[in-house]
């Protein structure tokens, strides 16, 4: 069984053009893919085509018009399955999490939200876990405004794994950091994923990072999956639109 079952997602947005009259936007389009367990998937497209609406939808921030996201074969839209196994980390670090918490508050909050324990109780796995994206624990009792952009996102990945999820989407995760940054967070994210046998989803408009993350790519257009590839083929990928994607960045 797969981890992850997409079955033809189907989202539009309607947009007023006037106060009575409302024109109906697709952003996704009879989306359907499979990610199997311990596989990692890159999705890369053009802006507007429909990525984040597809990662929103995914974990269950927004429901789709039509369709259906399975994980595990158990539909996500069951709340407690979503919570458990998929954590989104998304590229705007500062509204993911409230800068005014403290690290430890920050990285609590999933878990406080499922169990009655106080913040403070927890403080012995969330040490683990700053260690494990290699956050000094100095940084414990920061507010999140303290932080610099690398560590807020590393603060980020904490707050996703501390759930033990089997999937996370990292939404253009690390864009808006170094390139030193990026490089240390992506071989982060592979050790992690070793160790935790997790799955990403990892939505990027740079195809050698997620040459570097992925088995896989879709390649996404005007909220469809136009064709995909297993990384070790790009080079004899056939659409156009696959192939000027791959070359606007190598
Ligand atoms: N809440 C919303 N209300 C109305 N339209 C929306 C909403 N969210 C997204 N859209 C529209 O849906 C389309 C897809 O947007 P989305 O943000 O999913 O694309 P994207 O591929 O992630 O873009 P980018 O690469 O620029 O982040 C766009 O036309 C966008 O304007």
């Amino acid at each position: 069984m797969s981890l992850l079952k997409v079955e033809n997602l189907t989202k539009s947005y309607r947009t007023f053009n006037s106060l009575f009259s409302h024109l109906s936007h697709p952003a996704l389009q009879n989306v359907s893919f499979q990610l199997e367990k311990g596989e990692s998937v890159g999705l890369i497209g053009e802006n507007g085509s429909g990525k984040s609406t597809l990662a929103r939808i995914i974990s269950g921030i927004e429901k789709a018009d039509s369709g259906h996201v399975w994980l595990n074969g158990t539909d996500i839209y069951q709340r407690k399955n979503r919570r458990q196994q998929i954590s989104v980390v998304f590229q705007d670090y500062f509204s993911s999490v409230n800068p005014t918490m403290t690290v430890l508050q920050a990285i609590c909050e999933p878990l406080l939200e499922q169990k009655q324990a106080a913040a403070k109780s927890l403080e012995p796995l969330v040490v683990q876990f700053l260690k494990k994206v290699n956050l000094s624990t100095d940084c414990l009792h920061k507010y999140i405004y303290q932080l610099s952009g690398g560590q807020a996102q590393r603060v980020c990945l904490c707050r996703a794994l501390i759930n033990n999820p089997s999937l996370i989407i990292l939404d253009e995760a690390l864009s808006s950091l170094d390139i030193v940054t990026q490089v240390q967070l992506l071989e982060l994210l592979i050790e992690l994923k070793n160790e935790f046998q997790l799955s990403y989803f990892f939505i990027s408009h740079n195809i050698q990072m997620i040459c570097y993350l992925c088995e896989r790519v879709l390649f996404f257009k005007q909220g469809q999956i136009i064709t995909q590839s297993d990384i070790e083929n790009l080079a004899e990928i056939k659409s156009d639109y696959a192939q000027k994607l791959i070359r606007s960045v190598i």
